[in-house]
This record gives structure tokens, C-alpha cells and sequence, in this order.
């Protein structure tokens, strides 16, 4: 692994010579105070307590993966639903290959249903043309290639749809949904569902293309008008018509619920 210890040697330095400045400030400050030993000592806590800040905002930083375009990003590996068409608008396949080079932009790995039919082919080919890894996982009656198409990437072959699905869940650590038919929608619901029994904590995403899932989003503020869904269970999804404000939406979720505020799974679990 390569190390570059010149920007951290300046940044030492200069961390060094502010704690040095501290040190005579504060020395300067208490140089009335009752007895030399009070003054060092309260020196030598200031100091501690500003390397320890130090260190905790490296640490906050570091934890942040930087890509080399400058974009952070806190997803390693994303889980993309979405439909075996490409249905009847460009935008469909426009946003399919939008998200594909937006993975790849952010260095995130693919994994998908496997297959090169309708808008899957079109994500993770981008996203394999690109370099990242993609991983597809298809159950073995639809691995035939007139099904589902040249299989892309690493394959994992599955017994049927629902070990595919957990397969799919383990393996990524947030899932987007693109336009897509029952399968798509029946992928995404299982996620939410599972988010809201706690079964996993993983962001999910809707890419809500052209306004293709208005009525399943008015369904769901239905469902909690009408008593089935919690006010907070709402907000497991977050949705968005455009791929970068989905990755925005998404990553300050993902921080607030890592800075230890309360998840709405949490409070749904312990109201
Ligand atoms: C029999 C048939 C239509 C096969 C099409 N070939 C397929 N190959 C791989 N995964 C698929 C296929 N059809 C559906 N899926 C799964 O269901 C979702 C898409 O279903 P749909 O097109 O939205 O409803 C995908 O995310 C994928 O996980």
C-alpha cells in the first residue's frame, strides 16, 4: 500500500507549531496564576485536547471514500433494480446509462439481477465498461441466454428468486431502483419492507425518471394517511427524478444515521 507523507508531514507541522501557539498563549495567559506547575498543566490539557480534535477530524475525514474526481462517496457496492425492458421513453435507457457512469465516477461496484436484457444490459455494461466490478446474481431457471442475455461481470448462480434476492441484499450496502416493471417494483418493496423489520439499515433509493413512480409514492403517503405505513417508515425510501441529487439524498441519510441520530427504523422500532 502507498503512503504519501509529505502532505501529512505539512499538515503535522503546522498542527505542531498551532499547538506551540496555544502553549504560549495560554502560558502567557495564566503566567499570574497561583503557581508555574497550574500553568504548564493547563497548557499541556489544551494541547491534548487539540491534538485529540485533531485526530477525531482525520479520522471523520478518512472515513469518507474520496474519489479521484473529487466526489465522496460512502457506497462501496450498490444494488441497482431495475426493468428486464427498456420501456417506451428514451429517458428510461438515458437515466439506466446515467447511473451506470455515476457508479463508475464514484468508483462503486454493481450488483444486479445478472443478465443483459432491457435496462440491466444498459447499467452493467456501463458500469463493466468503466472498471468497476459487477456481480450478477441469477437464479438458475432464468440463466439461459434467451432469457436473460450474455451474462456480464462475475456471475453468481442462485437457486430461485428468493435467494437471489438475499444474495443481492448481503453483497451490496444500498439499493437504487430504476423504472421497471413487477420484478423492479417487488425488489424495492421487499428492500423497504426489510428495512422497516430491520433486517438490514441500508439506504434505498428511487430513481423516479420522468415521474414514472408518482403514483406508487402517493400510494405509499396513502398508506400512511390511511393507518397501514408509520409517519417514519415513509422516509426508508428517498426518491429523486435526477441520479446525482439520489446519490446526494442518500449519502446525508446515510451520515445523519452514522452520526448516531435516531433512524426512522429505530424510532419505528422503539417509539
Ligand atoms: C422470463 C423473463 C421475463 C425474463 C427476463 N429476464 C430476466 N433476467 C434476469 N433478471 C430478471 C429478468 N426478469 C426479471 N428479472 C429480475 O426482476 C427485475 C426486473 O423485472 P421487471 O422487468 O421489472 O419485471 C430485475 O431487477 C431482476 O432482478
Amino acid at each position: 500500500m502507498g503512503i504519501c507523507l509529505f502532505p501529512w508531514t505539512q499538515e503535522i507541522e503546522s498542527q505542531l507549531s498551532e499547538i506551540e501557539r496555544i502553549n504560549q498563549a495560554t502560558s502567557s495567559l495564566l503566567c499570574s496564576s497561583p503557581t508555574p506547575t497550574t500553568s504548564s498543566l493547563f497548557s499541556l490539557f489544551a494541547s491534548i485536547a487539540f491534538l485529540l480534535f485533531f485526530f477525531l477530524k482525520r479520522m471523520e475525514a478518512s472515513e469518507e471514500k474520496t474519489m479521484g474526481n473529487g466526489k465522496k462517496g460512502r457506497f462501496k457496492r450498490i444494488c441497482v433494480f431495475c426493468g428486464s425492458r427498456s420501456g417506451n421513453r428514451p429517458s428510461f435507457s438515458e437515466a439506466a446509462l446515467q447511473l451506470g457512469k455515476q457508479l463508475v465516477e464514484r468508483k462503486i461496484d454493481l450488483v444486479y439481477g445478472g443478465g443483459s436484457v432491457g435496462l440491466m444490459g444498459l447499467v452493467s455494461q456501463t458500469v463493466f465498461d468503466g472498471g468497476c466490478h459487477v456481480l450478477g446474481v441469477i437464479p438458475k431457471a432464468l440463466l439461459p441466454h434467451e432469457i436473460s442475455g450474455e451474462t456480464i461481470g462475475e456471475v453468481k448462480m442462485v437457486a430461485d428468486m428468493h435467494e437471489r434476492k438475499s444474495v443481492m441484499a448481503r453483497h451490496a450496502d444500498a439499493f437504487i431502483a430504476l423504472p421497471g416493471g413487477y420484478g423492479t417494483m417487488e425488489e424495492l418493496l421487499e428492500m423497504i419492507t426489510w428495512s422497516q423489520l430491520g433486517i438490514h439499515e441500508k439506504p434505498v433509493g428511487l430513481l423516479n425518471v420522468d415521474g414514472y413512480y408518482n403514483s406508487l409514492l402517493e400510494l405509499f403517503d396513502k398508506g400512511v394517511e390511511e393507518g397501514f405505513i408509520e409517519d417514519g417508515a415513509r422516509h426508508i425510501v428517498v426518491s429523486s427524478e435526477s441520479v446525482e441529487e439520489l446519490f446526494l439524498k442518500m449519502e446525508v441519510n446515510e451520515r445523519e444515521k452514522n452520526q448516531g441520530e435516531t433512524s426512522n427504523l429505530k424510532k419505528i422500532n422503539n417509539p
